[in-house]
């Protein structure tokens, strides 16, 4: 809300509208039974918040993690409308989640949590309603049970158009080839915008990454790709370093055989956890979790970028530090949006029926992407502001604009 209050200043939006996407249209919190392996029943907590849905349905992921509860979900929620608006989407904001440690449980388990919480939700989702996708600790195999659960809650004759209820799903099930690594293409795709207006070079730079999940490897590969050198890892198993690069291809392998962790691996030595940020590179990636870079830790970063793979990684008061040293930061409503404007293609084309080419959606992504880049950097200079106050002025006038134009009540 700091972020969202400073834009705000900054254009003097309109009192009402202000008023409106201060708040978020709903919060659903569901409690819902699951039965276990050993037959006992457990009571999970979910929920999905909506934010605003001026610009079209509420759209945004699911995260199944210990720490979501229903300030999570509204913070990550308020961040999609942002995120969707400066891409230029026909989507609103929206987030959600169950809080559990997905580690804790069997796939079997995981599937009937799963389509029980879908359950549970009902109608608060739908194709034309509001459109959940992948997020921490969820997957195309999640994505998939949730297609089939609420499908299954239509009649036959519509249940095969209700199948993009989600995003993300396998391509078998409607997904969308690159849809993968729309994200972390995404990703590097504003670091490549970055290194163009600033003239920056990326062969040989320096990179590291915080968490290699979905965002962490696919930014790690399309940054390999470019002859950039990955030379540290943190996830939450620990980190490892190597200042003659590590293999993300390897990294990857090792980590998919490893349950998930980066710990242990050969290719690099372990480092304390406090360490990471404080490894001499050119670029940060963050692709873990939220305020993760505070004014505890701002100082020790090197780099001269920061690229916010994940959602809010970095806390206002680390940002200051971070701005007032001169580090650029590529905010993560401009950064990260390569996920969503993946999700889009791929509703766009179960909506069509048609089924795009793995190139053809990647340079879409990077069409958008570069647009939004430049619209957040002209609006930065026009308000003589930092980038991420620049994006959120772009994001505010397109949806001031809507409700100018259609009058406050959606
Ligand atoms: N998936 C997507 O399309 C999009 C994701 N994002 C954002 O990107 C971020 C990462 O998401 P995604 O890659 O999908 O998630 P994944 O679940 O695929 O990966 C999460 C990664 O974060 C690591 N992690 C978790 N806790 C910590 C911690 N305390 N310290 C360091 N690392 C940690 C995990 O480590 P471990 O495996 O050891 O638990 C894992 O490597 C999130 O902020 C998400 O909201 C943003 C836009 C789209
Ligand atoms: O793909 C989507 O719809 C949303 C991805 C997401 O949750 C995010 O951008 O944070």
């Amino acid at each position: 809300m700091k972020q969202f209050n400073h834009a705000a200043d900054t254009i003097k939006l309109d009192a009402g509208i202000r008023k409106i996407l201060s708040a978020t249209n709903s919060e659903i919190s569901v409690h819902f039974p699951v039965k276990m392996d050993d037959g006992t029943i457990e009571v999970f907590n979910g929920y999905r918040v909506q934010h605003n849905n001026a610009l079209g349905p509420y759209k945004g992921g699911l995260r199944f993690h210990p720490a979501v509860d229903i300030d999570t979900a509204r913070a990550l929620a308020i961040w999609m409308t942002w995120k969707s608006a400066l891409a230029g989407l026909p989507y609103g904001g929206g987030k959600g989640g169950v809080s559990i440690d997905p580690q804790a449980y069997s796939k079997s388990e995981l599937e009937r949590i799963t389509r029980r919480f879908t359950y549970a939700l009902g109608e608060n989702i739908g194709p034309d309603v509001d459109i959940p996708a992948p997020d921490v600790n969820t997957n195309p195999q999640i994505m998939a049970w949730i297609a089939d659960t609420f499908a299954s809650t239509k009649s036959p004759s519509t249940r095969m158009l209700n199948l993009h209820v989600v995003t993300g799903k396998p391509i078998g099930s409607g997904g969308l080839k690159g849809r993968d690594r729309a994200t972390g293409f995404g990703v590097v795709a504003s670091i490549k915008s970055w290194a163009k207006l600033k003239g920056v070079d990326l062969l040989n730079k320096t990179f590291i990454v915080q968490g290699f999940g979905n965002v962490g490897y696919w930014a790690s590969h399309f940054m390999t790709e470019l002859g950039a050198k990955l030379i540290a890892v943190q996830d939450a198993s620990g980190t490892i370093y190597n200042e003659s690069g590590i293999d993300s291809e390897q990294l990857h392998d090792y980590v998919s055989i490893n349950n998930g962790d980066v710990y242990g691996y050969e290719g690099a030595k372990q480092l304390e956890n406090n360490s990471f940020f404080k490894v001499e590179c050119d670029i940060v990636i963050p692709a873990a979790l939220s305020n993760q870079i505070t004014s505890e830790n701002a100082d020790e970063i090197k780099a001269s970028l920061i690229a916010e793979g994940a959602n809010g990684p970095i806390d206002t008061e680390g940002e200051k530090i971070l701005l007032a040293k001169g580090v650029d930061i590529i905010p993560d409503i401009l950064c990260n949006a390569g996920g969503v404007t993946g999700s889009y293609y791929e509703w766009l084309q179960n909506k069509r029926s048609e089924n795009y080419n793995i190139d053809t959606v990647l340079e879409m992504i990077e069409e958008k992407l570069s647009v939004a880049f430049s619209k957040t950097v002209e609006s930065a200079r026009k308000y003589k502001t930092d980038w991420r106050t620049g994006a959120y002025c772009v994001a505010l006038e397109r949806i001031q604009q809507t409700y100018q134009e259609r009058g406050v009540f959606p």
